[in-house]
């Protein structure tokens, strides 16, 4: 891994470290803070470039997780729920956050259960938008698993909607479905989804 205290860019698709260090320094100047006052010299100087670094891994291919498989038995539905999730607003840059789940039919192979939330945590740390992350992940899934159906849902909490703007906190659900699953499935997952919420 990369030496976070240096001032000079890391090697490789990491962020460059260096603007994000001006950046910062430019932004807390802009709320007329002083950077260089002890408890914000190393906000700008390492914690913002540090945490930007983890909460983009999702651009970084380097980063995605190993998506150990095993042979299938059958093609029944596999279905993991109540998978955690914090991803970034592109808009606000605030925090959404929340519940994911996932279900897919295998085709030869299934995937080791950990995989699956450690590529939805994977790919939530990005900008972005909770539709364009649920598609992401429902398309990314069927890539990797080359999966003939994926479900994902994603209830989440928009902070950008809570602490300011219209300062509601709700629950916001996008859903994407790739390939087919039978009326009966569908009931079984939603199922699954209210025993994960505590609805059932
Ligand atoms: N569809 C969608 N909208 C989002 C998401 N995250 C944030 N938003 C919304 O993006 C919109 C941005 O609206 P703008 O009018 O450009 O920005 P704004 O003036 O800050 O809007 P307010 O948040 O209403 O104060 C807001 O309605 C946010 O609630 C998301 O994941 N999906
Ligand atoms: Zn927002």
């Amino acid at each position: 891994m990369t030496q976070h205290s240096q001032l000079t860019q890391p090697e490789g698709e990491n962020i460059d470290r260096e603007k994000a260090q001006r950046g910062t320094r430019i932004l807390l100047e802009s709320l007329g803070e002083d950077p260089d006052r002890l408890g914000l010299k190393d906000t700008w100087e390492r914690r913002i470039p540090d945490a930007f670094t983890t909460l983009t891994e999702g651009n970084r291919h380097e980063a995605k997780p190993t998506m150990r498989t095993f042979d299938a038995k059958n093609d029944d539905l596999v279905v993991k729920t109540g998978i955690p999730f914090y991803s970034l607003c592109e808009h606000h840059l605030l925090p959404f956050h929340g519940i994911a789940h996932v279900a897919y039919r295998p085709s030869e192979e299934v995937v080791g259960l950990s995989k699956i939330a450690r590529y939805v945590r994977w790919q939530s740390r990005q900008l972005t938008m909770q539709e364009s992350l649920t598609n992401d992940l429902a398309s990314g899934l069927a890539e990797e698993l080359d999966a003939p159906m994926v479900l994902v849902e994603m209830n989440a909490t928009h902070l950008c909607e809570a602490m300011r703007g219209v300062e509601t906190e709700s629950t916001t659900t996008t859903r994407t479905t790739i390939g087919e699953l039978t009326d009966v499935e569908r009931e079984q997952f939603q199922a699954a989804v209210a025993r994960a919420e505590g609805n059932q």
